[in-house]
C-alpha cells in the first residue's frame, strides 16, 4: 500500500530559525518537489505574512501535479485568507489545526476542551465550504488525552475533514509508544476508514524517522516530512530517510512511497543552498560522506562487492556513484583502483613505491583528489636513483637571515650541513645541499603552484639547475613547500650525479 508523502519544508521547514526563502526560491523548491512527486506539497501559512500568502498563490498557480495545501488556524480569517491563496489550485487542500493537549488549551488558547472541539469542528465545516480536501491536525496530539483526541477526530470526520494529522509537535514521543496511539485511534474513531491517517513528527530527540515509521507500520497512510529534515526546533521528520528505509527495507515494510527517488539528491543540494542550512557530512541518505568510503579494508570489500558495505545504492537517490576516498586510512587495493582510473598500470614495484610515497603525505593530508594522486605519480616517475637523500631539514628564519640545516645520507654516510642565506629560506637550503654535495649548482628557475586549493594542498615545486652548461629539471611536491622545494633540488641533483 502506498503511502502519501506530505512534504512541509516550505512551511514547518521555513520555521526553522534564521531561515527565509524568497517567492521566487519557494516556487523554485515547490518545482522541484513537484518533480520529485511527493503527493502534498504544503506551501505555507497564508495569514502569517504578505509574502507566504504570494508564495502560496503562485504555487498554487503555477505547479501541478501534487496537491498544494495552506496552513490555518481554526478561524475564519485564517481559513478565508488560505482559500483566497489556493483557490486556483488543481487540487487545493485546507490544512486547518488546533492544539488539543492540556497544556495548549489551558495555557495558550485559554478554551476548555469543548470550545476546542466545538473550534475544531466550525474551521472545518467552514473549510469544507471552499473545497472537498480538508486536513485537520490535533496540535501536540501525542501529549493530549487518547479519548478526547478520539472525540474530536470522530467530529472532524462527522464534520467532512478527509486527513486527521496526528502531530507529536514537540517531539516527545517514543516509537512503541506512538505507534501504540496510532493503532489506538484506529481502533477507537469509530468513522476512521473516512479519512486519511496522518503523522507528523519532530525531532526534539532524534527519533522522528522512527516515530513515523512506527506510525506506518501501525496503520499510518500519510507522513508528513521535510527535506533534510529541516523544520521547528531540531526540525521535522525526513523525507529522505523516510522514503529511503522503506525502499531499503521493502523485506520488512508493506508499505512504498511514490517518490520519484533518483530526485532526492538534487532537491536535498537545492533545499540546503536556498535555506542556507548545510547538511552535516554524515546525515544519513544525503549527506556527503553516506556514500563514501575511507577506510582500506572497507574500500577493498566494496571495489570486490559494493554490497559488502553499502546497503543503498547511491545511484538510487539520484548521485552519479559512491565515493572511494583515498586517505590516511585506506589500503593498496583502493589506490591502485584509483590509479588506474587516472590511467595509472603500475607494476607491483612501482605500485608499492608510489603507495608508500602517498602513505608519508596522508598523514599530513586528509583528502586526496585526483590532482593530488597526478601529483604524487609525477613526482614518483621523475625519480632517479637516488645518490643522495634528504633525511632532515631544519630550517629557522628572523631578522631577514634564514638558516638551514640538511641531513643528507649519501652511500650510507649521513652528512649534516647548515648554511646561512639572506635570501630566505629556501635559498639557505639549496645552499646546505651544495655544501653537502660538493656540486656547485646554479639556481636559474624555480616554480610553485599549489596542485589543489585548502590548507593542507600539496605544493608543487620545479626548479631548473645549471651544472656545467647543462640544465637539470628537479621535480618535488610536498604539503610543505619547503620540503617540496629540497625535494625538487635534490632531484635535479640526484641528475647531475648521475651524469659524472
Ligand atoms: C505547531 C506549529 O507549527 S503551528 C504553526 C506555527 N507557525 C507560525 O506561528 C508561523 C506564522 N505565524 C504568524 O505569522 C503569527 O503567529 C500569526 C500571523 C499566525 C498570528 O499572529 P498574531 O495575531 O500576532 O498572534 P500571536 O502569534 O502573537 O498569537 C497567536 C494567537 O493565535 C491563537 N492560536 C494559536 N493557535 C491557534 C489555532 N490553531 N486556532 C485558533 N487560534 C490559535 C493563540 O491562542 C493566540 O491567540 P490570542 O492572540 O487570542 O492570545
Ligand atoms: C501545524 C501542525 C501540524 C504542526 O506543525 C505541529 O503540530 O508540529
Ligand atoms: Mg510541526
Amino acid at each position: 500500500m502506498p503511502v502519501k508523502i506530505f512534504d512541509t519544508t516550505l512551511r514547518d521547514g521555513e520555521q526553522s530559525p534564521g531561515v527565509s526563502l524568497s517567492v521566487k526560491e519557494k516556487v523554485e523548491i515547490a518545482k522541484q518537489l513537484a518533480k520529485l512527486e511527493v503527493d502534498i506539497i504544503e506551501a505555507g501559512f497564508p495569514i502569517a505574512s504578505p509574502g507566504d500568502f504570494k508564495a502560496v498563490k503562485e504555487i498554487a498557480q503555477e505547479v501541478s501535479g501534487p496537491v498544494i495545501a495552506g496552513l490555518a488556524r481554526a478561524t475564519k480569517g485564517d481559513i478565508d485568507r488560505a482559500w483566497e491563496a489556493l483557490q486556483e489550485a488543481k487540487k487545493p487542500r485546507i490544512h486547518t489545526f488546533i492544539a488539543t493537549s492540556p497544556v495548549h488549551m489551558e495555557y495558550k488558547l485559554q478554551k476548555d476542551p469543548n470550545e476546542v472541539l466545538d473550534a475544531a469542528v466550525k474551521a472545518v465545516k467552514y473549510a469544507k465550504s471552499y473545497t472537498a480536501d480538508v486536513e485537520f491536525s490535533a496540535e501536540d496530539a501525542f501529549r493530549s488525552d487518547k479519548d478526547f483526541l478520539c472525540d474530536i477526530f470522530e467530529a472532524v470526520i462527522e464534520a467532512g475533514a478527509t486527513t486527521i494529522n496526528i502531530p507529536d509537535t514537540v517531539g516527545y514521543a517514543t516509537p512503541e509508544e506512538f505507534g501504540g496511539l496510532i493503532s489506538y485511534i484506529k481502533n477507537n474513531v469509530s468513522n476512521i476508514d473516512d479519512a486519511i491517517i496522518s503523522v507528523h513528527c519532530h525531532n526534539d530527540l532524534g527519533l522522528a524517522v522512527a516515530n513515523s515509521l512506527a506510525a506506518v507500520e501501525n496503520g499510518a497512510q500519510q507522513v508528513e516530512c521535510a527535506v533534510n529534515g529541516v523544520g521547528e526546533r531540531a526540525g521535522n521528520t525526513a523525507l529522505e530517510e523516510i522514503a529511503l528505509t522503506l525502499n531499503t527495507r521493502h523485506d520488512y515494510f508493506t508499505n512504498q512511497t511514490t517518490l520519484k527517488l533518483k530526485e532526492i539528491a538534487r532537491t536535498s543540494r537545492l533545499v540546503s543552498h536556498l535555506t542556507g542550512m548545510p547538511i552535516q557530512p554524515n546525515k544519513a541518505i544525503v549527506g556527503k560522506n553516506a556514500f563514501a568510503h575511507e577506510s582500506g579494508i572497507h574500500q577493498d570489500g566494496v571495489i570486490k562487492e559494493r554490497t559488502t558495505y553499502e546497503i543503498m545504492d547511491a545511484q538510487t537517490i539520484g548521485l552519479k556513484e559512491n565515493k572511494i576516498v583515498l586517505g590516511k586510512h585506506s589500503g593498496r587495493h583502493a589506490f591502485k583502483d584509483k590509479m588506474e582510473e587516472l590511467g595509472y598500470k603500475l607494476k607491483e614495484e612501482e605500485l608499492n613505491s608510489a603507495f608508500k610515497r602517498f602513505k608519508d603525505l596522508a598523514d599530513k593530508k586528509k583528502e586526496f583528489t585526483s590532482l593530488d594522486l597526478e601529483a604524487i605519480m609525477e613526482d614518483e616517475i621523475s625519480q632517479v636513483t637516488e645518490i643522495y637523500q634528504v633525511d632532515l631539514l631544519q630550517v629557522t628564519s628572523s631578522s631577514g637571515l634564514a638558516t638551514a640545516t640538511v641531513q643528507i645520507e649519501n652511500e650510507g654516510e649521513k652528512i649534516n650541513e647548515s648554511a646561512c642565506s639572506e635570501g630566505g629560506p629556501i635559498d639557505a637550503v639549496y645552499e646546505a645541499i651544495n655544501r653537502i654535495t660538493g656540486l656547485d649548482c646554479k639556481l636559474v628557475n624555480y616554480k610553485i603552484d599549489s596542485v589543489t586549493k585548502g590548507k593542507d594542498a600539496l605544493g608543487e615545486v620545479i626548479v631548473k639547475l645549471e651544472y656545467e652548461n647543462n640544465l637539470y629539471i628537479g621535480r618535488g611536491v610536498s604539503t610543505d613547500v619547503i620540503e617540496a622545494s629540497a625535494k625538487a633540488y635534490n632531484n635535479a641533483i640526484n641528475k647531475v650525479a648521475a651524469d659524472l
